[in-house]
């Protein structure tokens, strides 16, 4: 059978580590310089609950309150990853706009959507509390996960629970009593 194809973009406020955490997933290492986006793809075939996944990924310029959501990814988009820096209050609140842009333009009632909370190495500067993001999740009704691309902890699983949320999207997920069947 030929791999699922799933288009995944990862969006969020300037310097929150998108890049670092597609480069992370895509290639395994971290790069520590800042080179600002402007659009990159990586593509990676990924085998998860048995099936053979071709994910593109695409790696966005960083957005800002003022920024207008890029229709090219309001369409053709399977899941999104919507990133923000657990030192940055300002990431925070532009992750929240860029969340309400994005379900003006799809305009669907449910878009797989995972909220990341990156950079937790930096636990002294921490500003954005644990709760803080899974309470703006739950609103959503998205998932939350807090990640760091340095220490590559819990990248992968980003990736995983987007194409999880795809899935059941398309109705291929049942959950019954807390686990789930695929
Ligand atoms: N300590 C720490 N630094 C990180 C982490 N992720 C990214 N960085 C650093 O943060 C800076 C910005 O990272 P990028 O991955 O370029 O951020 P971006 O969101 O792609 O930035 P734009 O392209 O401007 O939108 C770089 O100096 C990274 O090395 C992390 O998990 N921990």
């Amino acid at each position: 059978m030929p791999p699922k194809q799933r288009k995944i973009a990862i969006m969020g406020y300037r310097s929150v580590g998108k890049s670092s955490l597609s480069i992370q997933y895509v290639e395994g290492q971290f790069v520590d310089s800042y080179d600002p986006t402007i659009e990159n793809t990586f593509t990676k075939t990924v085998r998860f609950r048995g099936d053979e996944y071709e994910v593109r990924l695409v790696d966005t310029a960083g957005q800002d309150e003022y920024s207008i959501f890029p229709a090219q990814y309001s369409m053709d988009i399977h899941g999104y990853v919507l990133v923000y820096s657990i030192t940055s209050p300002k990431s925070f609140e532009v992750v929240q706009i860029i969340h309400d842009k994005l379900v003006d333009m799809t305009g669907k009632v449910h878009v797989p959507i995972v909220l990341v909370g990156n950079k937790t190495d930096l636990h002294i500067e921490r500003m954005i509390s644990t709760e803080e993001g899974k309470r703006l999740a739950d609103s959503w009704k998205a998932v939350f996960l807090e990640t760091s691309a340095k220490q590559n902890e819990s990248v992968s699983d980003i990736f995983h629970t987007v194409l999880t949320e795809i899935e059941r999207a398309n109705g291929n997920v049942q959950v019954k009593s807390g686990c789930i069947i695929s």
